[in-house]
């Protein structure tokens, strides 16, 4: 019997029909974060003979999930997503939907009711976990949680020396409270429980990530752990053929952005990816922080953060674009005029960033995001980060320090330092993406053979 469970993100399930041709059944968790990585998967595999690739989602996320592969051969199959879950509004059936993040544990564990559905149409096969975190993110998590590394401190803010990692220094606030809290409980503290417990009992996880970013990591989980990982990313590079918009057809912030580059001048662009819950207090000093920094940007908002106020796009004028729409990030990135990011970090959009050769400034708000911040400022030094007014990762951010780090960024020393350092990282990403030859590409290679000759032995 095939287990599923609340999963922080995946189902690859691989087994080998006959000697030539593999079956793979990706399930990945309903929140875009975890769904776009899986879909790029789907297309690595895909480019490999002999490969079949069946995606299960949810009618709500149908149309999202067949749009993206519809130029593959890929089979799509939709399971129903539960009904009457307390406080999830009927259709809502991805993360960014929800009306706030606070039912993200409510929505998570309603997953779980998909349990008997799933099982009925896959059989036994081998399972392998995914979800969609750095390396570093996921051996930080583990090292504090089994030496309890947390309860020693404090205060929050007090930094801890990991045994493990001698050089790296975290704080309490660096992690999520299924961490920090001594006695946790509730739902979210179950729906963690439940999918670390399957990620243990699983075959090991294939992480969206390449081999030499996170090589230190990547080598301590897999000797002295007893976990075994398989670095196949940066899966962003595995995209759909690009769109080329013909000119009248372009949307108006790539218009906006051509017209930058024409200019010679560069551009921030300004996004919190699919989930942030952004306070209208905090809005307001982001609002203010780039109004008053010397960058054009461009700000990407999510659909409930109205509040910046009627008059505000007249008073940035045409130094900025606030889009309220769906975009896409990676095409933004991509245009030869961004020379900036401000991001949560969620972990695609670091990855994305480190492709594009775009460096970070890092403004981490919750789950891995504190610790991608670590990793991207003083691990790989590929960004900088915004300044709290009391100094902790969490703190509130004033519009004042949110300028003098959107100015250094773009035009100083230490931002170009960052952007010197990002381009490295970008030439290594794709090398490991090369087919045939990069790490990445060889990684998957492995897990294929290794899950194949398991099942015949
Ligand atoms: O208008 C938009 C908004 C987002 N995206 C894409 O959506 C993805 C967003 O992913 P990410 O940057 O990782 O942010 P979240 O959506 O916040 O991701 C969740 O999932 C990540 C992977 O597990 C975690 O690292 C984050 O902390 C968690 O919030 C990226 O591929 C973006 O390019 C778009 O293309 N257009």
């Amino acid at each position: 019997m095939s287990l599923i469970i609340p999963t922080l993100s995946l189902y690859m399930e691989a087994k080998s029909r006959d000697t030539d041709q593999y079956h793979i059944v990706l399930f990945p968790f309903m929140s875009k974060g975890h769904t776009i990585p899986l879909l790029h998967l789907a297309r690595l595999l895909l480019r490999r003979p002999n490969f079949i690739v069946t995606v299960f989602t949810t009618p709500g996320n149908l149309s999202f999930v067949a749009n993206s592969l519809s130029d593959t051969t890929a089979f799509v199959i939709d399971l129903p997503f539960p009904q009457n879950v307390p406080q999830i509004p009927a259709g809502v059936e991805s993360t960014d939907q929800l009306p706030s993040m606070s039912l993200f544990a409510q929505f998570a564990l309603s997953t779980k009711l998909m349990q008997p559905d799933f099982e009925k149409a896959i059989d036994t096969i081998p399972r392998i976990g995914f979800y969609g975190m750095s390396i570093y993110s996921w051996c930080l998590c583990k090292v504090v949680a089994e030496r309890r590394l947390l309860f020693g401190p404090e205060s929050d803010d007090e930094l801890i020396t990991l045994p493990q990692f001698p050089s790296i220094k975290v704080t309490r606030n660096d992690f999520d409270s299924t961490f920090t809290d001594p006695e946790p409980n509730g739902p979210l503290f179950e729906f963690n429980v439940a999918s670390i417990t399957a990620a243990i009992n699983s075959y090991g996880m294939i992480i969206n990530s390449f081999y030499e970013l996170e090589s230190a990591f990547a080598d301590y989980l897999n000797k002295e752990s007893g976990n075994k990982v398989w670095c196949v990313g940066p899966l962003c590079l595995v995209d759909a053929p690009r769109v080329v918009h013909e000119p009248h057809k372009k949307p108006t912030w790539i218009k906006w952005l051509d017209q930058k580059l024409e200019q010679g001048r560069s551009v921030l662009y300004v996004a919190f990816g699919s989930q942030a819950d952004i306070s209208p207090e905090q809005l307001k000093e982001i609002a203010t922080g780039l109004l008053d920094s010397k960058a054009n940007f461009l700000w990407v908002i999510r659909a409930k953060e109205r509040e910046l106020g009627d008059d505000y796009e007249e008073k940035i004028g045409n130094r900025g674009i606030v889009v309220r729409e769906w975009v896409d990030q990676r095409e933004i990135l991509m245009h030869r005029s961004v020379q900036g990011f401000l991001s949560h970090c969620g972990w695609n959009s670091v990855l994305e960033s480190i492709c594009a050769g775009v460096p970070i400034l890092a403004w981490p708000m919750m789950a891995d995001q504190p610790l991608n911040a670590r990793l991207v400022v003083e691990e790989i030094k590929v960004g900088l980060r915004v300044e709290t007014c009391d100094g902790s990762v969490r703190g509130f951010v004033q519009w004042e320090g949110l300028k003098r780090m959107v100015n250094e960024l773009m035009e100083g020393v230490m931002g170009n330092d960052a952007r010197k350092k990002v381009k490295e990282c970008g030439e290594i990403a794709k090398k490991a993406m090369e087919e045939g030859s990069g790490s990445s590409w060889r990684t998957l290679d492995w897990l294929i053979d290794e899950i194949c000759n398991s099942r015949k032995t």
